[in-house]
């Protein structure tokens, strides 16, 4: 997949594009069906396949307050894109000029000049340009006159009440059920970072764990211990993870997610790991001593080793 930084990175012979525009926060179920459409549109017309996407959510810059906390990062999200197969992924920076565009603007810088696009997919709701003031009826209007036709896409509804949302995706991420979330994001929900020294009791607790840094990628899940795995170098371990601020001790201000690899010796020290969260194993304590902990750290680990195989 290419990735095209702002429109001056689109080449001046940039090809003729199918094109999907939105958030694609979780690059969630929805999102992939919307993809799906897109590749195969592409497909059988010869054209690029383009998702085009913000670099942050547009609450972020226009009111910080209301804006909900990202799924992913922005460099998490170029990944899932990449695995989808589409050809390039377009992230628009979007600040204060973006966000005061008018819409007309919007459509012909960015779809129409830009990407050349023949069809656009979006979903019912998409909204676009200043204050939002583009909907699809006026995507679809300009469309005729630009030679780019618009397609809805319809809702994805596993349980065919809900639409599938990062706003229902990060509801379930609050309440520690990254099962149910990973049904609906067709991946496993995923913090990625670095890994720093903690207060350095892992050890001796017989469970060294690697500890992921504050300023992690990804939504991280409800406190609480969780199976799941590390992955390392392009290497995946079984993990039994723990995301909270250890209670049993004086507890670390900030809620910390780290991970002990079950069976292994390793040095992840400074390295950038990924930690993936497959099912909930029970809720943080604060324990009355160590060794009450370290009973219960045994049994977690009994029931990762048989939840991962
Ligand atoms: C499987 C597992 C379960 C854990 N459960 C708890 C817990 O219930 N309560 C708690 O205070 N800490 C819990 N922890 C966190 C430990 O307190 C922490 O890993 C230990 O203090 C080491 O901290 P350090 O990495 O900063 O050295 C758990 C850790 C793991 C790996
Ligand atoms: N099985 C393992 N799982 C996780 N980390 C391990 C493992 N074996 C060794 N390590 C190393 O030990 C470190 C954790 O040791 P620990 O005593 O918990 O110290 P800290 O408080 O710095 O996390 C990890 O960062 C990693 O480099």
């Amino acid at each position: 997949m290419r990735i095209i930084r702002g429109l001056g990175d689109i080449p001046a012979d940039w090809p003729a594009s199918a094109v999907s525009i939105g958030k694609f926060d979780g690059v969630h179920a929805g999102h992939r069906a919307v993809i799906a459409e897109l590749k195969a549109l592409a497909d059988a017309e010869g054209l690029a396949s383009v998702v085009a996407t913000f670099d942050r959510h547009p609450l972020a810059l226009l009111a910080p307050d209301d804006c909900p906390q990202a799924l992913i990062s922005t460099e998490q999200k170029l990944k899932l894109l990449g695995e989808t197969g589409v050809d390039a992924a377009l992230v628009l920076e979007f600040n204060d000029a973006l966000a005061a565009l008018p819409a007309e603007e919007f459509i012909d810088s960015v779809l129409v000049n830009g990407l050349h696009a023949k069809h656009v997919l979006v979903g019912r709701d998409f909204r676009f340009g200043a204050r939002a003031a583009g909907d699809v009826h006026l995507l679809q209007r300009l469309g005729v006159a630009d030679g780019f036709d618009v397609r809805l896409i319809d809702d994805v509804k596993p349980d065919s009440i809900r639409r599938v949302s990062s706003t229902w995706i990060r509801e379930l991420l609050a309440h520690g059920d990254v099962l149910a979330a990973t049904g609906l994001l067709g991946h496993l929900p995923t913090v990625r970072g670095e890994v720093v020294h903690g207060a350095a009791r892992g050890r001796e607790l017989g469970f060294p764990t690697a500890n992921l840094s504050p300023d992690s990628e990804g939504l991280i899940p409800a406190d609480g211990v969780y199976a799941g795995w590390l992955t390392d170098a392009g290497v995946r371990y079984p993990a039994a993870i723990s995301v909270g601020n250890n209670p049993t001790f004086d507890g670390v201000a900030q809620k910390q997610v780290e991970a002990y690899v079950l069976d292994r010796e390793i040095d992840l020290y400074d390295h950038v790991v990924e930690v993936s969260f497959v099912d909930r194993i029970r809720g943080m304590v604060a324990f009355t001593g160590i060794e009450p902990l370290i009973v219960q750290m045994r049994d977690d680990v009994e029931r990762v080793r048989h939840l991962l195989s």
